[in-house]
């Protein structure tokens, strides 16, 4: 599988505000590239954190593009992941509506109430791994992934889940729009939170850098090396 991250942030690196709401970071010419991501990806995943704090629909913004899709027998609309333990997703959450599948990586903690209603709300319930109360098992949750035929993920975010897929080393690709703003804030997320690396870290080649809107995307590929 081909894995691609995507996020926007400030300057000083923060990819919303302390209170964790939504912010645009980016503009118009940012968004339309985030759209052919988008539309080059078979899925788009995110963590739980950002369903409740975004409420995102994750779907392609440009009717060509879902037509073009359509064209090449795939669905017009990337499958939507929501990696989330507990299968806290509200069943109300725009992800979980028909536009495209919407599976949730869940770990053996979730109760089978839980993922009962979840699917009546909508969701394709993934069970990964073990009950450890580490979050989902990355590395077996995209083979899961891998198994429905997903060979191309764009990943969004937040910070939990960008620096749990680099802890994995499965990420190939990372694109960061840099927003001409500062953020600040101890506690504002980040474009990789979790517990940090110490040792060893993961490093990047710079492949691109390109203007849009006030800002530069800074395009890197992901060497599997470490130092
Ligand atoms: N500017 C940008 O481009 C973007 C900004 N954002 C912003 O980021 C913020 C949300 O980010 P954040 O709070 O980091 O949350 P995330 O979206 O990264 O979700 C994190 C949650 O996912 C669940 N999870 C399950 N398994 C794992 C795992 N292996 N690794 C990590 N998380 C796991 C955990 O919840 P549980 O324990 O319940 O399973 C965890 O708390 C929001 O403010 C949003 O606006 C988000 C996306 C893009
Ligand atoms: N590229 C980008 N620029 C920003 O300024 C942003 N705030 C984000 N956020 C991401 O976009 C998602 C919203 O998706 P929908 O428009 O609802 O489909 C949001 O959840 C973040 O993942 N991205």
């Amino acid at each position: 599988m081909h894995v691609v991250v995507n996020a926007a942030q400030s300057v000083d690196g923060k990819l919303a505000t302390r209170r964790r709401e939504q912010l645009r970071i980016s503009g118009a010419e940012d968004f339309d590239r985030v759209d052919r991501v988008r539309a080059a990806a078979d899925a788009v995943l995110v963590g739980v954190g950002t369903v409740i704090a975004d409420d995102p629909h994750l779907t392609l913004d440009e009717e060509d593009r879902r037509v073009e899709r359509l064209r090449n027998g795939r669905p017009g609309n990337p499958a939507r992941v929501v990696v989330d333990s507990t299968g806290r997703t509200p069943a109300d959450a725009r992800i979980l509506d028909d536009a495209a599948t919407t599976y949730l990586l869940v770990s053996p903690a979730t109760s089978d109430e839980r993922r009962e209603a979840l699917e009546i709300a909508g969701a394709e319930v993934v069970v990964v791994g073990d009950d450890d109360g580490d979050g989902v098992d990355i590395a077996t949750g995209f083979d899961a992934l891998a198994e429905r035929g997903i060979d191309r993920l764009m990943v969004e975010g937040g910070g939990e889940v960008i620096y749990s897929c680099f802890a994995a080393g499965v990420v190939d690709e990372l694109h960061v729009y840099v927003g001409s703003m500062v953020i600040g804030g101890r506690d504002a997320p980040t474009l990789a939170d979790g517990e940090g690396f110490t040792e060893s870290f993961p490093r990047l080649d710079l492949v691109g850098t390109e203007r849009f809107d006030d800002g530069v995307v800074l395009s890197y590929e992901v060497g599997n090396g470490e130092s």
